[in-house]
Order: structure tokens, then sequence, then C-alpha cells
């Protein structure tokens, strides 16, 4: 299995837009690397995400400093009954809820953020993510919504789209707010002044380039850490498991139980959370899930000219 493998994985629900998963597994003599960027980055936003695929299958990772991560449960746009059944089903003490979807309304997301705060008990903890859906004063309205039907939120995720605004949000409610997008998607995620406009900084492995970059960013950017997944297999979540393993403090669960977002992994040493927590370990597809999950030859051969021009 040295060719790289194109997959395509359903999800579960509807998440971010899509319905499918697909990305490339590549090997290389350290282990295997996921390509997955998003259908809506362009060649120049997906090279990073190539640079964290082949630093996990050429370099490998920096040794980690603890062996186990605490995880929320990542809880779509959907009926507060199944947002209930599906944290119940987590084992997880802290859930991530999506909210501001287009689709459907504040009082929506009222009922499904009440339901999880039901399934998880007074002692878990709900954070939502807005997804930069929000301006300022819509925000800090929901915000106080959510954190009433919450009984307490955690943190909100990226309120809005700019630093400027985030900080405007902090200051006017109580709520934590972390950043996101403000950092992925930032020209310069070193240099992304984002202490003052967020309490929390959310960091994923491969937007920013791999796992040493990673952990370059989360020291500049001098914030407690959330380590975040891009919805990927085993292969990929692995990589955001090094990155956590290898911060030197971790004080709040990490978003990266998104395997039971897809309906089926490459591995069946599958990176599942068990009672709220992942091993930090790595990952590799067996043959016969990649057969299984292997994409039709038209999005196949696309893949790999999206790879062969994002490397070029
Ligand atoms: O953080 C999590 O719980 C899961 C990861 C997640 O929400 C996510 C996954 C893919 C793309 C964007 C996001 C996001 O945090 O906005
Ligand atoms: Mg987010």
């Amino acid at each position: 299995m040295d060719e790289p493998l194109v997959y395509a994985i359903p999800l579960r629900n509807r998440f971010r837009g899509i319905t499918v998963r697909e990305g490339v597994l590549l090997r290389g003599p350290a282990g295997w690397g996921e390509f997955c960027p998003f259908a809506d980055y362009d060649d120049r936003e997906s090279a990073p995400w190539l640079e964290a695929a082949l630093e996990a299958a050429h370099r490998g990772w920096p040794a980690p400093v603890r062996r186990r991560v605490e995880v929320n449960t990542t809880v779509p746009v959907v009926e507060p009954e199944k947002a209930h059944r599906m944290v119940a089903e987590s084992g997880c003490r802290t859930a991530k809820v999506k909210v501001a979807d287009p689709r459907t309304s504040i009082q929506d997301d009222c009922e499904r953020v009440a339901a999880v705060r039901d399934a998880l008990g007074p002692r878990g903890a709900v954070r939502v993510d807005a997804n930069a859906a929000w301006d300022v004063d819509t925000a800090v309205a929901a915000i106080r919504e959510l954190d009433r039907a919450a009984n307490g939120l955690e943190y909100v995720e990226q309120p809005c789209p700019s630093i400027e605004e985030l900080a405007a949000v902090r200051k006017k409610v109580e709520v934590r707010v972390a950043a996101d997008e403000s950092i992925r998607r930032a020209e310069d995620p070193l240099k992304v002044a984002v202490a003052g406009a967020a309490d929390v900084a959310v960091i994923k492995v491969a937007p920013l380039g791999g796992v040493r970059r990673a952990l370059e960013v989360a020291e500049a950017c001098g914030l407690p850490c959330v380590v975040s997944s891009a919805v990927e297999t085993s292969v990929g979540l692995a990589a955001g498991l090094a990155l956590a393993g290898a911060l030197p403090e971790l004080d709040f669960a990490c978003g990266l139980g998104t395997m039971s977002l897809l309906v089926k992994d490459i591995s069946s040493r599958t990176l599942s959370p068990v009672d709220g927590y992942l091993p930090v370990l790595t990952a590799a597809p067996e043959p016969d899930l990649a057969h299984e999950h292997a994409a039709d030859e038209v999005t196949t051969r696309a893949w790999l000219e999206r790879l062969k021009r994002v490397g070029g």
C-alpha cells in the first residue's frame, strides 16, 4: 500500500455543509499522513495541509508529555432529541454544539443546547461554535440566550469574523471567547494578536502546517489551547493527538472526538473516545477498510491532481 489512498467516507449528519468527507492518505518512512483540505480551500490555502501530511509521513512528531487527552463530543445541527442521544452515547463530559446555522433559529440552538446540558448533567461542560456567523450585537444577544439555555457555557468559539469583533464581544459578555478561524485562516498565524480578543485558542494541525508549526503557534498566541480536528480519519486525528500530547499545558478538553461524525474509519483500531478520553497513538489504514472506502475513479483522479498541484 505505498500508493496514495484516496478515500470518500459519508458523514452521519451534514457538517459544515458537507455530507461526504474525502481526502488522501500518504505513506512515508515515518508513518501515514492525511491530506484533506475542504473543497472551498484553494491550492495556496491547502499548502499547509500537505505540509502537515508530509510531516506525519516523513518526519513523525515530537515526543508527547501525556498519554491520553480528554475530548469533547461534537454535536452538529440536529434535533434536540438526537443531540441528547449523541451526547449520552459519547461518554464525554464536554460537548461542543454547532450553532448559528443559517437554516435554523436561535430558538432551535437554545433547545439543542438545553438538551445537551440535560444529557451531560450539571457537572459537564457545554461549549458552542458559531463559525463566525454573527455581528457583535447579534453575538452578544445570542450568547446571553445560549448561556441561559445551557445553564452556563464553558466558552463560545468564533462568534464573529474579525479579531476586533471578538474583542468587542469579549468585553460585553461573561462567557469566555475562543478563536478558531481567526487563527487558522490568518495570513500569518504566528502573528495573530489573539490575546486580548480571546480567552482560548483553537489550534488545528492541518491548516497550520503540521504538529511542530502548531506548537509554535500555540506558544506565540500565549493562550490556553484546545486542539481540534478537521473531521479526519484516525490517521489525521493521530496528528491532532500528537499535538495535544506534546503541548506543555492542556487545560480544556480537545475537539478530537469527531470519529463519531463519520460513518466508518479506515482502521479497526479507530480513535473513538472511551469515557471521554483518547490515547496518544498513531494510526494506519487497513487494506480491506481502505478498499471499502476507496473513492470512485473521477474523485480519485481529482484528488491526485490536487495533491500534485499543491505540492508543485
Ligand atoms: O472542535 C470540534 O469539536 C470538532 C471540529 C470542528 O468543529 C470543525 C471541524 C472541521 C472544520 C471546522 C471545525 C470548527 O471547529 O469550526
Ligand atoms: Mg470552530
